[in-house]
């Protein structure tokens, strides 16, 4: 049977590069800088025109329009959030935006296809480290031509996990976040660690570089890629109470085997969190 995606990765493959390229050379000029859902909720001019870019090549590239297209910007600019049976792309063009603005060098494009719902294949183009990690659903997973695995580690104690404290600073959700990261360090873990970039989280544990990665309050663009290459990888994609994953749900677990998301998942402080295909309250 024909592979009817094979061409549409290449592509991603390629987009992603070139957005990268793109985000690159954005950096080495003055960033102007503005925000969303609250004061550190950052966005640019960049993350605006790196998307275009994306979904203007996408579109020339499979425009028939049976192709949907879930962008965080453009989410964000008011178009609807929903994954239907449709092929649909999910695209984070600048992830790391607030490392962007700051020059700290973990800055990713994010780009993954979902068919009937199920995700098909990732690509996340680490953009400043010039590493390009992608897979294919059933094919492995990659960074650049070298083939990735998870890490073997089973023994918590010999384990770095990772986090994020995200953008929200309310009082109920940065306790939550912090008491759990001290119930972590404390089990003990050798480290907890974060890039700043959902996405480069999870090729960090995909790569074997962290044993988990979990977040609350992350987009299903920000992740879609990164759970393609992680299960690629061996690694298991999970809810943060342990249960199945939802790409829509905002909250997600990725580990390198069961026994260790399960060790963390017994300290997460779990709080709620909007969906992202959650009907958007008419003004
Ligand atoms: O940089 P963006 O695309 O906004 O996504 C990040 C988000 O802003 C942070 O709050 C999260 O903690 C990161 O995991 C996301 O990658
Ligand atoms: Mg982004």
């Amino acid at each position: 049977m024909a592979d009817p995606w094979q061409s549409a990765y290449d592509f991603a493959v390629q987009v992603a590069r070139a957005a990268g390229a793109v985000i690159r050379k954005a950096g080495e000029d003055e960033i102007k800088v503005q925000t969303k859902s609250c004061a550190v909720d950052l966005v640019t001019q960049t993350d605006e025109r790196v998307e275009k870019i994306i979904i203007g090549s996408l579109k020339e590239q499979f425009g028939d329009g049976s192709h949907c297209f879930i962008g965080e910007e453009s989410v964000s600019n008011g178009q609807p959030c929903n994954l239907t049976d449709k092929p649909t792309w999910i695209i984070d063009p600048v992830d790391g935006t607030t490392n962007f603005v700051h020059g700290f060098p973990f800055v990713a494009v994010s780009i993954a296809f979902a068919v009937n719902k199920e995700l098909e294949f990732g690509v996340v183009y680490s953009c400043l480290e010039d590493k390009m990690y992608k897979a294919r659903k059933g094919m492995g997973a990659f960074c650049d031509d070298e083939q990735i695995q998870v890490s073997d580690v089973k023994d918590i104690n010999k384990s770095i996990i990772i986090s994020e404290h995200g953008t929200d600073r309310s009082i109920e959700k940065v306790t939550k976040i912090f008491s759990t990261m001290q119930k972590i360090l404390r089990i003990p873990v050798h480290g907890l660690r974060g890039s700043g970039t959902a996405a480069t989280n999870m090729c960090l544990v995909a790569s074997g570089a962290s044993e988990a990665f979990f977040e609350i309050g992350i987009h299903c663009w920000d992740i879609a890629a990164g759970v393609v290459i992680v299960r690629e990888a061996g690694g298991i994609i999970l809810d943060v109470d342990g249960g199945p994953f939802d790409l829509m749900s905002r909250r997600m677990m990725s580990a390198n085997n069961d026994i260790i998301a399960k060790r963390i998942i017994k300290e997460i402080e779990i709080f709620e969190v909007l969906r992202d295909d959650a009907p958007v309250p008419s003004k």
